[in-house]
């Protein structure tokens, strides 16, 4: 590795291995932080991580470290541990004012919080971002073109930072304000794309397919909004981009999970054994629990805590959303 890296990116699973990949793809070197010593030892000495994301050989600038201090020179962090597991790690960040650029994709059970109200509360000052969008690992991996939603709570001050640190040939970002939007777009997405499996594992056609994703967009506009969302941001590539491009692919592990559980799977059957997560089945049960506290319809989210929780099958799940009373498509009367 030639320099000492300005960027480093916590959490070594696909996304986190991913995004340093194609952040070193101009030769710029990235500190990417594993937690467990094995991946940080297969990771350097032989330029591959085989279990989250096979296939890829990582760039020469691209160095892994198990020690979070390591990283206390970077002027900016991604920050791609799962959701469950973003307090504990960054509680253990080494101290210092720098851009967090958080990238999980989900809702902190028990507390409800999103990602940045963890990571303010874990590291008060650091300046906070979000990225997300339509970006399935492996193909950010490959160099294929990838364009994400790049919200900065610090503004254009921020962005103008960050943009040319994180965008590359093949990773475009789009700038955005709207931190609560970015977050909420990737977390609801991901309990729908479980609901597309699943209408998938039940051999419901793609009409089905289609109205799902269309509702499940009502549903992820309504909860966002009211939590403070912009409706063009979850119009863009971190809502709806993201929701189609993981209703419509089995690439998808939330998508595949759904697709189990429809051929009649349970959760604990289909999650058995799995490195991967699928952040959807620890979102799912919050969103439906914030969203009934609220008052805030989401009848696919909630059909989809349900199922996972085994209080009724695919089946069931499907003929009950289907037997809703009928009304306006957009709200109001009838
Ligand atoms: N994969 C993708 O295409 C994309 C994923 N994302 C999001 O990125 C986030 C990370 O997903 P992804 O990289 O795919 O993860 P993977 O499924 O590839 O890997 C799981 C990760 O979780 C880590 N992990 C497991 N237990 C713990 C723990 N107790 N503490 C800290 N880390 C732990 C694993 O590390 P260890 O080996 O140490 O257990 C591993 O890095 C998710 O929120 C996901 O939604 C966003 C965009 C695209
Ligand atoms: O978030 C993703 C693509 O944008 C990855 O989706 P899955 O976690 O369902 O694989």
């Amino acid at each position: 590795m030639s320099g000492a890296a300005v960027i480093g990116v916590v959490g070594a699973g696909a996304w986190g291995t991913a995004l340093a990949q194609v952040l070193a793809s101009d030769g710029s070197p990235v500190l990417l932080w594993a937690r467990e010593p094995e991946l940080v030892s297969e990771i350097n000495a032989t330029r591959r991580n085989r279990l989250f994301l096979p296939g890829a050989e990582l760039a020469p600038g691209i160095a892994a470290t198990g020690t979070l201090a390591d990283l206390a020179s970077c002027a900016a962090l991604l920050v791609v541990v799962p959701a469950q597991f973003l307090a504990r790690v960054l509680a253990d960040l080494p101290a210092g004012p720098r851009d967090l650029v958080l990238c999980a994709k989900g809702i902190e059970a028990g507390s409800g919080r999103l990602m940045a109200e963890v990571a303010a509360a874990a590291v008060p000052g650091a300046e906070l971002a979000v990225l997300s969008g339509p970006t399935f690992a492996h193909e950010v991996a490959a160099g294929l073109p990838t364009a994400v939603t790049l919200a900065c709570g610090g503004g254009e001050a921020q962005w103008q930072r960050l943009a040319p640190l994180i965008s590359r040939k093949t990773l475009r970002p789009y700038y955005s304000d709207d931190l609560i939007g970015a977050e909420i777009g990737g977390a609801v997405k991901n309990v729908l794309a479980i609901a597309c499996g699943v209408v998938e594992g039940l051999g419901l056609g793609q009409n089905a397919r289609a109205a799902l994703i269309a509702r499940g967009y009502a549903e992820m506009l309504r909860f966002g909004l009211a939590r403070g969302a912009r409706a063009e941001t979850l119009a863009g590539l971190c809502g709806l981009g993201d929701l189609v491009l993981t209703c419509s692919s089995a690439s998808s592990r939330n998508f595949t999970l759904g697709q189990a559980l429809g051929q009649g799977q349970s959760a604990a059957e289909a999650l058995a054994g799995k490195a991967s997560v699928a952040e959807g089945a620890s979102t799912a049960p919050v969103l439906a629990e914030l969203a009934a506290r609220d008052g805030i319809a989401m009848p696919i989210a909630t059909a989809v805590h349900r199922l996972l929780a085994g209080e009724l099958s695919a089946a069931e799940a499907a003929a009950e959303l289907l037997a809703r009373p009928l009304r306006a498509e957009q709200g109001g009367s009838p």
